[in-house]
């Protein structure tokens, strides 16, 4: 079992990081990458779990402690699982509000049947910048889009996001909903198990 009392988190994304910190708890000292460097690592991977590892290592090395990193995104089935790893940069870089804005136009006049979506969180857990044996965990949550952005809590897409089972958007669940519901809190909670903190 791998234990330690601190790990770095390897995010520069504020909302990620309040989530994360709220369901690692007082389990661990939580430490931000932000804290070591300013310089966020390419993601060059072609898939969630290759970018988390990147992510991790990149963490580990710069801060020497176990490193946590989450690489997410929307997957949205009428364009074929776009915009996925590249979700932060779909609008080019400028921001959440940007590439919400892109989001629904591209599904301009698509109707609710053809709108499913999941958000996707693969965490990779390294123990050093070198680990040759990352855990490595995901988690999906299905949904759809919306036609107009709803709600003001989470971060990024999550007004477009319809939860059907709760019949609000994710930005609209509670907080503390959203981190027992989602792609990341079940990424999390298989996380837990095999570090056997279940
Ligand atoms: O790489 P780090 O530094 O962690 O921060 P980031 O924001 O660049 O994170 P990603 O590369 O993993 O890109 C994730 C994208 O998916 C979005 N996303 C991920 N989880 C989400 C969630 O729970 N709710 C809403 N949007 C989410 C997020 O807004 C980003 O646009
Ligand atoms: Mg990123």
């Amino acid at each position: 079992m791998m234990t330690f009392d601190e790990l770095v988190l390897a995010s520069h994304n504020a909302g990620k990081l309040k989530e994360l910190q709220a369901m690692l708890g007082d389990a661990v000292r939580v430490r931000s990458v932000g804290e070591f460097s300013d310089v966020e690592p390419e993601e060059t991977g072609l898939s969630f779990i290759e970018n988390a590892i990147l992510k991790a290592r990149n963490a580990a090395r710069v801060s020497g402690l176990p490193a946590l990193a989450d690489d997410s995104g929307l997957a949205v089935d009428h364009l074929g699982g776009a915009p996925g790893i590249y979700s932060a940069r779909y609008a080019d870089g400028q921001g959440d509000a940007a590439n919400n804005a892109k989001l629904l136009e591209a599904l301009r006049d698509v109707p609710d049947a053809e709108r499913g979506a999941q958000f996707v969180c693969a965490l990779a857990l390294v123990r050093h910048a070198d680990d040759p044996l990352p855990i490595v965990c995901e988690g999906l949550w299905h949904g759809r889009i919306l036609h107009a952005p709803r709600g003001e809590h989470g971060f990024g897409y999550d007004p477009l996001f319809w939860v059907p089972e709760q019949h609000c958007s994710s930005a609209e669940l509670a907080p503390a909903d959203k981190n027992r519901l989602s792609h990341r809190a079940r990424a999390m909670a298989q996380l837990r198990a095999r570090l056997g903190l279940a």
